[in-house]
């Protein structure tokens, strides 16, 4: 038989042998995606660590949407972000304290751990060399990559004692700027022929500013970039247990695996498109409506091709808005809120106030034409908000930075929660590893020997 035959027929057969039928679902109970016939994801643990609240349980146990909040360590993160605002200071290096240890710093243990992360920010040789020979495009896979071949640099990689875990973790949040800073330099001079800039981070600047420094090099990046940045990192800290890439690595951690095998799995789930990757995908969306909507005020024109998107005629033929919608989040998601006021200000900079209006109109009529689609097609009218990928692709590409970094971004911050929660996992007395049921609906069947089929 000729292999790509056999290729057709295998994946032939497992359109067939894969399919479950939906309705089986209710019919046993069993929560599709974890998710409760509302939409409320199943309770699958505890955690004093993050809460994300988008709506309120009623009485008749119906669920009533409300503006959404993010809590980080019981503390409310708008609160968070103005604090360190108001002082004109960077934020994400507190915040990463905060969501590692419980509680806030005080001056003296800010300064400390600062000046730990900073000088943990260069890669050794070894791993630099590494990152120079890696083939690839995707620098959420050369990442992934990576974290596991520092793997071998650890002198105690398997050790999950709370203090090997803690040295672990700020190793982790203080080399993942640069290894994707490097990786980023790296494809641009094998895809783009240009020169190699290998930047040495600096020690006396924050993890933003240091990025920055890294991708673009000295002088070419202005205050309003680096505090953007800082906020867009502050606000990609951490999201609960329950998000899927927190949840990988809590689920790959109660086995008691090492911390780089663990990470690796949440960097792999947060590159999936209906997650982290729906940055890039935002990205790629709007730009295929700039380019096919030729009035950028005409609601109509916006309408039809949201319209068309959601029919799978226009861009990826998905059936998705990307950038709309979240498991938790109903009215609003605070980070979005928070990410296009200071995007406004961004917008004025760069001279790029047009664009900006016309995100915020498509913003608008995304979730009205969704709504109203949803209402007519789906049984249940599902209320829904832009999520933080909507303005995070746009603030990136804003302050010059790549659509190859916009999703490794996200992991730059989510290390830090995800570090957190792993820690977490392996601590509280009665943990368990985590091993839930597949109920199985095929019958059996007999074993028929290979010269009678
Ligand atoms: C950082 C983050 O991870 S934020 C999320 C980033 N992801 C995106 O922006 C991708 C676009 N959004 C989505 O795919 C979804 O809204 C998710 C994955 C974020 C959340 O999904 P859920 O809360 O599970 O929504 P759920 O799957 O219950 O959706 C209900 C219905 O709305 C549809 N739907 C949800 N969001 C969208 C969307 N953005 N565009 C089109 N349809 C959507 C679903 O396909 C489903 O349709 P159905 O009832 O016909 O099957
Ligand atoms: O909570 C979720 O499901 C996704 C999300 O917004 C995040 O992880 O930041």
């Amino acid at each position: 038989m000729e292999d790509k035959y056999l290729i057709y027929k295998l994946s032939e057969s497992i359109k067939k042998t894969t399919d479950i039928n939906k309705e089986l679902f209710a019919q046993m109970n069993v929560k599709r995606g974890l998710r409760n016939e509302d939409g409320s994801g199943v309770l699958v643990g505890l955690t004093r660590i993050g809460d994300v609240v988008g709506y309120e349980k009623q009485p008749d146990g119906t669920l009533k949407p409300i503006p959404g909040k993010l809590y980080y360590r019981g503390m409310d993160v708008e609160d968070l972000v103005h604090g360190v605002q108001r002082e004109n200071r960077p934020g994400f290096e507190e915040t990463a304290y905060l969501i590692l240890s419980g509680v806030l710093p005080n001056k003296s243990e800010l300064e400390t751990f600062r000046e730990i992360i900073m000088k943990t920010m260069p890669l050794e040789h070894k791993a630099t060399m590494n990152i120079l020979s890696l083939q690839g495009k995707n620098i959420m896979n050369i990442l992934a990559r990576s974290v596991l071949e520092l793997y071998t640099y650890d002198e105690n990689p398997d050790d999950i004692s709370p203090d090997n875990l803690i040295r672990q973790s700020i190793n982790l949040i203080a080399k993942f700027p640069t290894i994707i800073a490097y990786a980023y330099q790296v494809l641009r001079h094998n895809q783009l022929a240009r020169s190699l800039h290998i930047r040495h981070p600096y020690e006396d600047r924050s993890v933003a500013e240091n990025f920055l420094f890294m991708m673009k090099g000295k002088d070419a990046y202005t205050d309003l970039e680096v505090k953007i940045l800082d906020l867009a990192l502050i606000l990609h800290a951490e999201h609960g247990g329950g998000n899927n890439s927190t949840f990988s690595v809590r689920v790959v951690s109660s086995t008691e695996t090492d911390t780089y095998s663990a990470i690796a799995a949440g960097i792999g789930s947060l590159k999936g498109p209906l997650h982290g990757g729906a940055n890039i995908k935002v990205k790629g969306m709007l730009d295929d409506m700039k380019k096919n909507i030729s009035d950028w005020k005409d609601t109509d024109e916006i309408d039809a091709y949201l319209l068309k998107i959601l029919n799978k005629e226009a861009y990826d033929r998905n059936g998705l808005i990307y950038g709309i919608g979240h498991a938790v989040y109903t009215i609003s998601d605070p980070r979005a809120q928070l990410l296009k006021e200071m995007a406004e200000q961004l917008a004025k900079e760069k001279h790029r106030e047009e664009e900006f209006e016309f995100m915020k109109r498509i913003e608008e009529r995304a979730v009205k034409i969704f709504m109203d689609y949803k209402g007519s097609h789906a049984k249940s009218a599902k209320q829904v908000c832009v999520n933080v990928d909507f303005y995070s692709g746009f603030v990136y590409d804003a302050i010059g930075l790549p659509s190859e970094v916009f999703t490794p971004l996200f992991a730059m911050a989510r290390i830090v929660g995800w570090s957190a929660h792993r820690i977490e996992e392996l601590n509280f007395s009665s943990k368990r590893i985590i091993r839930p049921a597949y109920k199985n609906v095929l019958e059996t069947q007999p074993y028929v020997p290979i010269h009678e089929r």
